[in-house]
């Protein structure tokens, strides 16, 4: 918010309509609770009026706007209505208990609708405007009303309908874009001319209410407030009916981020943006789209090599507003294939390793291999990686490379390749089964008396690519030694276990050899 800036023209109202037309689109139905617990963060976080619902449309949905005109502490409560006096007088028993109340009433006023959704007359619509914001002033004076379909209404006779609204005491003036038809500067126009023409147009705020289906919703509601209205009809996440409103979270941030060329301001707390779109999403079971502006969980997760570089140097060379804004915690530097090594070294610092340079290099070409065939990395994927790598830096014996054949008709059969001690050597072994195969494999190319008495596979992250972690003991001259390997391939993962374990014996033995000679000197 940048009020000190700004003067009270500038002051934008944001009017959220989730809980009506957001409601409205198929399978956003919310319960009565999920309804008072949405209107209880809108009016927390600085929504100035929440449109509860259309009264006549229910019992149930009257109760609700009902409860919410009672409890609701700083917002206007307002409810829809069409045209006819049981909806108006509906509407407004529904909001009498509210603080600040408000009346939405609409009528269709173009060709189309009027022709054969309404089935009347221009003129008979006029009247009917006439009659139905005085009806609704009687009750209430704050009384909006809207130009259904206002878009693709003929302008001479949308003129004559808003100004005759106002005349009847209508304080707020809404042009929907109902259809989404509109392209930015076109509305930009008919706002403006609007305004214009109307001869007591002062006398009341204009609206926009924006639909999605072009994808413009956005871009139309800021276009509409350019050209002089004050009020922007949106919904969190932008539902509503058919691709949606203008998402509420959308249009506060662009006024509030671009606020050298939109010098306008709202009294939403930004930072509360997140949990609401979280509470939306959860009320209604609709995901929300990972790419979503604002509030998707890719807004502020970076995996390319060149971008978290760019973002470690300085946040500002690929975001442009703070996660913290908009109540996300922090800046996310996603581990993947398409990650370099300035973030690979950043992920380790945070997890607490401190390698050496060659180790380091050896890591990020291994971490490398594994973001190639897994989809996610978790932490815990860089930490069994990591740990591995340093294990097997003083290693005498590595796997250089297995193939194992496996399936219903056995034996299974394995092929591996072995440095030990700097000498390649290849082997191949059957098994029963294709872990049994591999074990083989190694006891041909470094022959050994250790037993196996454990065998155990994990997985270290979820999904079916998850890496497996293996964990093998064995028992050798009395003493017994535990390691583990982790691979996404549970056998490549196993042979490591093995030869981990392998590598841990032979080191004992080694010092074993050494301590008699060291005490002897
Ligand atoms: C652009 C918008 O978002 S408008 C809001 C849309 N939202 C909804 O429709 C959700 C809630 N609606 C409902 O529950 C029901 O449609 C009700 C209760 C409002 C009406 O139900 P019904 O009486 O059974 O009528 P139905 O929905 O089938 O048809 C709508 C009627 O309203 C008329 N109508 C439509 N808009 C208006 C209006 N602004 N003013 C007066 N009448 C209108 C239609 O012409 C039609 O009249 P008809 O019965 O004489 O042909
Ligand atoms: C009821 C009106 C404002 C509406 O939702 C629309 O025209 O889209
Ligand atoms: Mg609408």
């Amino acid at each position: 918010m940048t009020a000190q800036t700004t003067s009270s023209n500038d002051r934008v109202i944001i009017f959220d309509t989730t809980l009506r037309d957001g409601e409205q689109c198929p399978g956003a139905t919310m319960t009565f609770e999920e309804k008072m617990e949405v209107a209880n963060l809108l009016d927390t976080m600085g929504v100035d009026v929440i449109e509860a619902g259309f009264p006549i449309a229910s019992d149930g949905d009257f109760e609700a706007v009902y409860e919410i005109a009672k409890r609701t502490k700083n917002a206007v409560v307002c409810g829809l209505s069409r045209a006819g006096a049981k909806d108006i007088d509906r509407c407004a028993e529904a909001i009498k208990p509210a603080k600040q109340g408000r009346i939405h009433t609409f009528l269709s006023t173009s060709p189309l609708h009027m022709k054969y959704k309404l089935q009347m007359e221009a003129a008979q619509v006029y009247e009917l405007v006439i009659s139905s914001v005085t009806r609704a002033r009687n009750h209430t004076d704050n009384v909006e009303w809207s130009s259904e379909d206002g878009t693709r209404t003929e302008f001479d006779f949308l003129c004559k309908c808003v100004e005759a609204a106002i005349k009847a005491g209508a304080t707020t003036i809404n042009i929907p874009d109902t259809v989404g038809y509109a392209v930015p500067e076109e509305y930009y126009n008919l706002i403006k001319s609007v305004r214009e023409r109307v001869p007591n147009s002062d006398k009341a705020v204009f609206s926009v209410h924006c639909h999605n289906d072009l994808g413009l919703a956005v871009a139309n509601s800021l276009a509409g407030i350019n050209a002089g209205a004050r009020q922007i009809e949106c919904t969190i996440n932008g539902i509503g009916e058919r691709a949606g409103n203008a998402a509420l979270e959308e249009v506060v941030m662009a006024i509030n981020v671009r606020n050298d060329k939109l010098k306008y301001f709202t009294q939403i707390d930004t930072t509360m943006l997140t949990r609401a779109s979280k509470v939306i999403s959860a009320a209604t079971s609709f995901p929300v789209q990972y790419n979503k502006a604002i509030v998707g969980r890719n807004a502020f997760a970076h995996e390319s090599g060149i971008h978290q570089d760019g973002m470690l140097k300085n946040a500002q060379t690929y975001e442009i507003m703070r996660p913290e804004t908009v109540g996300v915690k922090q800046t996310s530097l996603v581990m993947g294939k398409h990650s370099g090594r300035h973030a690979f070294i950043h992920k380790l610092e945070e997890l607490g390793y401190k390698l050496a340079q060659n180790q380091l290099e050896d890591a990020f070409v291994r971490f490398k291999a594994l973001a190639d065939r897994k989809k996610d990395i978790y932490d815990e994927d860089i930490e069994a990686l990591v740990d591995q790598e340093i294990a097997q830096s003083h290693d005498r014996i590595r796997l250089q490379s297995l193939t194992v054949i496996a399936g219903t008709h056995g034996p299974q059969r394995a092929t591996m390749k072995l440095n030990v001690e700097g000498q390649v050597k290849i082997e191949e072994a059957e098994g029963n089964g294709p872990v049994d195969a591999v074990f083989n494999c190694i006891k041909a190319l470094v022959p050994h008396q250790a037993k196996l008495e454990l065998y155990q596979v994990h997985a270290v992250t979820q999904g079916t690519d998850a890496q497996a972690e293996v964990s093998v003991r064995l028992s050798d001259d009395g003493r017994s030694v535990t390691a583990r390997g982790s691979d996404p391939d549970t056998l490549v993962a196993s042979a490591k276990a093995y030869l981990g374990a392998l590598n841990k014996i032979v080191r004992k033995r080694q010092r074993d050899l050494a301590a008699p000679a060291a005490a002897a000197s």
